[in-house]
């Protein structure tokens, strides 16, 4: 069987419309743009192509945005107090620290200093607890996108097999956490999370429903660790090579050839579950300022 190809840029592009209309009905009836700071240390090239894509996005949607690119060597001390310039901002509902951070930089430090009422990536443990207890939150943007990619596609999720491979605190536990959840329309699975430490993790592989992968490694997953029709959703982003244009060549966690044949349906690499996580964090800044205004929101 070849597998359906769950194209994540096509929804992505579906919900950005939408988003978009939803940005200038909230301009015209109530006078409020939904505001979104995206802060880059240094000029790692990932992490510059990673924000420049989600300002664009910001953009797109009529988004009042701002790229704050700050030196490599800025201090701890800096980046704290700019973080408490944007948490005081009332024209700002999102703010984004791009991550990794230089070694110097305490990455727990910078994430509890952000206000979790602008937590748009859903980092600060006072979201992480919401989530964890169902609360309403900002979610994890790829953990959102991929609830939202396995709706868009018609999975069953309940009562499935779903196993994760990757215990991250922004991908693996959360999405675990969440698929495990009385959530609609997409929760009630039964869960395994497994990592590349795993022993025997095919045993586990073989017996998902729904495979999702975010181990951070290229490739690790191949056609006899899957089960005929399985789902997978591939959250793996390696850059394993350049072209002589100088673009970056990616792929996946999964070996997205060979699997394919096996699969029901598969998210591929680029064009899967990347844009998802793009569209969600423009999601839960929408949400944000609705919250910020008062208004009903997802997020409160
Ligand atoms: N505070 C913070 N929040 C994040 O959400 C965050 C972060 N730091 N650090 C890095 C990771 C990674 N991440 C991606 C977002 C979009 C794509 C994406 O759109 N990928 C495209 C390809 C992009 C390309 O060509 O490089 C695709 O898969 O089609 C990938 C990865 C967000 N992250």
């Amino acid at each position: 069987m070849a597998a359906k190809i769950i194209s994540g840029k096509d929804i992505a592009k579906e919900i950005r419309e939408a988003l978009k209309a939803e940005v200038s009905e909230l301009k015209e009836k109530h006078g409020i743009v939904p505001g979104l700071v995206t802060i880059l240390v240094g000029d790692n090239p990932a992490s510059v192509s990673y924000v420049t894509a989600k300002q664009r996005a910001a953009h797109e949607l009529g988004f009042h945005s701002i790229q704050d690119n700050q030196p490599e060597d800025i201090t701890e001390e800096a980046l704290l107090s700019l973080i408490k310039k944007y948490n005081d901002d009332p024209a700002i509902h999102g703010i984004l620290v791009q991550l990794p951070l230089p070694r110097h930089i305490d990455e727990r430090k910078v994430i509890y200093a952000i206000d979790p009422r602008k937590d748009v990536d859903g980092f600060h443990p006072v979201n992480v607890g919401k989530m964890v207890i169902g609360e309403p939150c900002f979610l994890p943007c790829t953990p959102h996108g991929i609830l939202v990619l396995l709706d868009r596609a018609g999975v069953e999720v309940s009562g499935a097999e779903a196993v994760v491979v990757g215990r991250s605190n922004i991908v693996g536990k959360p999405i675990a956490n969440l698929l495990i959840q009385k959530r609609k329309p997409v929760g009630n699975a039964t869960v395994t999370v497994c990592h590349t430490g795993t022993k025997d993790l095919s045993f586990h592989t073989r017996r998902a429903d729904i495979l999702i992968v975010a181990a951070g490694r290229p490739k690790v997953i191949t056609a006899d660790m899957v089960k005929e029709g399985v789902v997978v959703i591939d959250v793996g982003v390696n850059r394993i090579g350049t072209t002589p244009e100088g673009k970056a060549i990616l792929c996946g966690d999964v070996d997205f050839d060979s699997v394919k044949e096996k699969a029901a349906a598969i998210t591929p690499v680029p064009g899967g579950v990347g844009p998802m996580t793009i569209t969600m964090l423009m999601k839960n800044t929408l949400e944000s300022a609705k919250m910020w205004a008062g208004l009903p929101s997802e997020v409160a």
